[in-house]
């Protein structure tokens, strides 16, 4: 009979063979052992000889592949003492080589012991394909994934978009009424910029009845937009709420405005006062200093400036507790903080009839910072407090007790409920929703789809104002840049970049200053110390040079160290070009609109692009031309 051994196993054979040969010339030299009479085995060491090669057979039958219809082999030992007892003395190559030899397969016990030529080979093992990898998905087709196809498809508008404001009854496709195209004009505007052209169509609808400021059955879509600094955002949302709110008759909060600083609250409740002049709005008192009648708009602030219980009576009436809450004001320009203070503690204060939420400019900033969960609580409110309840909620909000105590009106249809008990649904408080309408802008728009979703957006529409000479692109590489976080920088803006050893820094910046005209400027540093050492320094070198007869610029530090009051006429004396200079950390850098600053140096290197954009956007406004100039310690260079 015909065997075939594996190698290995022949190996372990020859081993065992010349073990026992070695064995039986010490046999011959010394006295042979006697066998054990019972056993009949040689000796005990023979014994442990064999049960360590056993040990090894077994290793190598159970690294071998057993297969299933393997056979009962013949019991090891005694088939090894039987082969150990009959072998002749042969050489173990002579053994190993013919595989006719009847013992070696015996020994090993073969693990596929073969009945026919025709198994001699060993069953294939299954043949699985080798992995490949598949073609790695473009930059651009990974960007897009996952994104809300309402950004994929947005709305793409030129820079060079703009509009004419015409002052006679047409209006011109502006949608605006004749009395504020006539206001735009006594303030300077002729036309509309991108931004406004693209917008004012959206949100002031041709259709009279699309414009109502209840729209529970056909709630409008919220907007959102990504434009470069400067290029006129705060306008674009001005317009149509006071276009819209003009035809109220009660005076209800309709319009909400939440900005991230006190600063930014002041520049839009200005715009609002200068536009709403002379629009029919009602006559009332306006929230600035307490006690002086600033102007008859109805606009407030509430940013902290005031004492709360000031700020309370000047929005609404305390008492009694009425129907649907009370305001004194149209429009609510506010800080985050301050709008949870009051939709919480203050009684009769009610965003149901709210018209439009606008959270601006920063939305990425404003939804980075918690101010206790402010959009839900907001959007909670702004609700029927009977469909919240009902609905699914994050484990951690909590809507404010304070909407659930505020009984709803009549005029806000989705929060009445037909029946007067709200845990009953029918079929008529389904169908209705809130008339609010989300607008958000920002030059640096998130692309975060949690943050997006965390807006609970209705059907949402995105603009981008960007790059008019990629509109041919079949990537829509606006939409991309928007995505990949690749901001856009107003048309005329220049940017420059200084490689400087640190020390040297202060040296570099005074000689920007005199020697590249850098005054009209904004400087930013990464901390309140950085701007109030850097000031000193500077004075130190105006003092130097004005014991030259040289006349010395003017600069100071505006930081968050300052007193309100403080920071506030710094900023004054800045706008009147009382000041040259004005060295501040990141907390102007966003939003702030003097149109006469022509420089912004970047004394410190920005954490990050955002940022970047929102220095380098205070110059370069409305198309005027700005320099940007940025000091990049040397170290600073290797690492990016
Ligand atoms: N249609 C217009 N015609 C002339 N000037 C305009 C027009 N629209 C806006 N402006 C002016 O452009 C400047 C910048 O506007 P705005 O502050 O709204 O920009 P922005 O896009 O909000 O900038 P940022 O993102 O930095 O806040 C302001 O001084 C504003 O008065």
């Amino acid at each position: 009979m015909t065997t075939v051994t594996t190698p290995k196993i022949k190996t372990n054979a020859k081993k065992r063979y010349l073990k026992k040969k070695k064995e039986r010339r010490k046999l011959k030299k010394a006295p042979a052992s006697r066998p054990n009479a019972k056993t009949g085995r040689e000796s005990d060491s023979e014994d442990a000889d064999d049960d360590i090669s056993d040990a090894e057979e077994k290793k190598t039958k159970e690294s071998q592949p057993t297969p299933k219809s393997s056979p009962k082999r013949p019991k090891k030992k005694r088939a090894d003492q039987t082969v150990s007892e009959g072998l002749p003395e042969v050489n173990v190559d002579e053994a190993s080589m013919n595989v006719d030899d009847p013992v070696i397969p015996v020994s090993v016990g073969s693990p596929n012991p073969p009945e026919s030529s025709s198994e001699k080979k060993p069953k294939p093992l299954p043949f699985f394909p080798l992995p490949t990898l598949p073609n790695a998905p473009s930059k651009s087709a990974l960007a897009l994934q996952g994104l809300d196809q309402a950004l994929v498809n947005a709305q793409l508008v030129s820079p060079s978009t703009t509009l004419a404001i015409p002052t006679g009854q047409d209006d011109g496709g502006t949608r605006l009424g004749e009395k504020l195209r006539k206001r735009l004009h006594d303030i300077g505007i002729s036309e509309l910029f991108a931004v406004q052209t693209a917008l004012l169509p959206s949100l002031l609808p041709a259709a009279e009845s699309s414009r109502s400021l209840y729209l529970s059955y056909y709630p409008p879509c919220d907007l959102c937009v990504s434009a470069p600094t400067g290029s006129g955002k705060t306008l674009a949302y001005v317009l149509p709420i006071i276009e819209t709110l003009s035809t109220r008759v009660v005076t209800r909060l309709r319009a909400l405005i939440v900005l991230p600083t006190r600063d930014l609250v002041s520049q839009v409740r200005e715009t609002f006062e200068a536009l709403s002049r002379g629009t029919g709005l009602k006559v009332c008192r306006l929230v600035v200093n307490p006690g002086n009648c600033i102007n008859k708009e109805q606009i407030g602030t509430a940013t902290g400036h005031h004492s709360f219980s000031h700020e309370q009576s000047q929005l609404v009436n305390l008492t009694p507790c009425l129907q649907g809450g009370s305001s004194k004001v149209d429009i609510l320009i506010c800080t985050p903080g301050r709008l949870i203070d009051h939709i919480v503690g203050t009684p009769n204060f009610s965003l149901q009839h709210l018209r439009f939420l606008v959270s601006i400019y920063e939305a990425d900033r404003l939804l980075a910072q918690s101010f206790q969960d402010w959009l839900a609580q907001v959007l909670a409110a702004a609700q029927n407090p009977g469909s919240i309840q009902g609905r699914e909620q994050s484990p951690d909000f909590k809507p404010p007790a304070s909407i659930f105590d505020t009984k709803p009106d009549a005029v806000a249809p989705c929060m009445k409920h037909p029946l007067d008990i709200p845990n009953i649904p029918t079929c008529l408080t389904e169908r209705k929703q809130s008339s609010c309408q989300k607008l958000l802008f920002s030059a640096t728009l998130t692309r975060d789809p949690g943050k997006i979703a965390s807006l609970g957006l209705r059907n949402p529409r995105y603009f981008i104002v960007q790059g008019s000479d990629k509109d041919t692109d079949p990537l829509r590489s606006e939409v991309l840049d928007v995505v990949m976080e690749k901001f856009s920088m107003p048309e005329t803006l220049s940017e420059h970049m200084v490689v400087v050893e640190s020390s040297k820094k202060p040296l570099v910046f005074f000689y920007l200053v005199h020697n590249r005209d850098v005054t009209n400027a904004l400087v930013f540093t990464k901390s309140a110390e950085s701007t109030s050492r850097l000031v000193r320094l500077f004075e130190f070198f105006e003092e130097a040079r004005s014991d030259k007869g040289l006349s010395p610029l003017v600069v100071r530090a505006y930081s968050s160290d300052l007193p309100n009051h403080e920071r506030k006429a710094i900023l004054e004396q800045f706008r009147s070009k009382q000041i040259h200079i004005l060295v501040c950390s990141d907390l102007i850098s966003r939003g702030i609109d003097i149109t006469h600053v022509s420089h912004v140096v970047s004394y410190d290197v920005p954490v990050d692009m955002r940022k970047y954009v929102h220095r380098v956007g205070r110059t370069a406004r409305a198309g005027r031309a700005g320099d940007a100039w940025t000091l990049v310690e040397e170290q600073e260079v290797k690492r990016h």
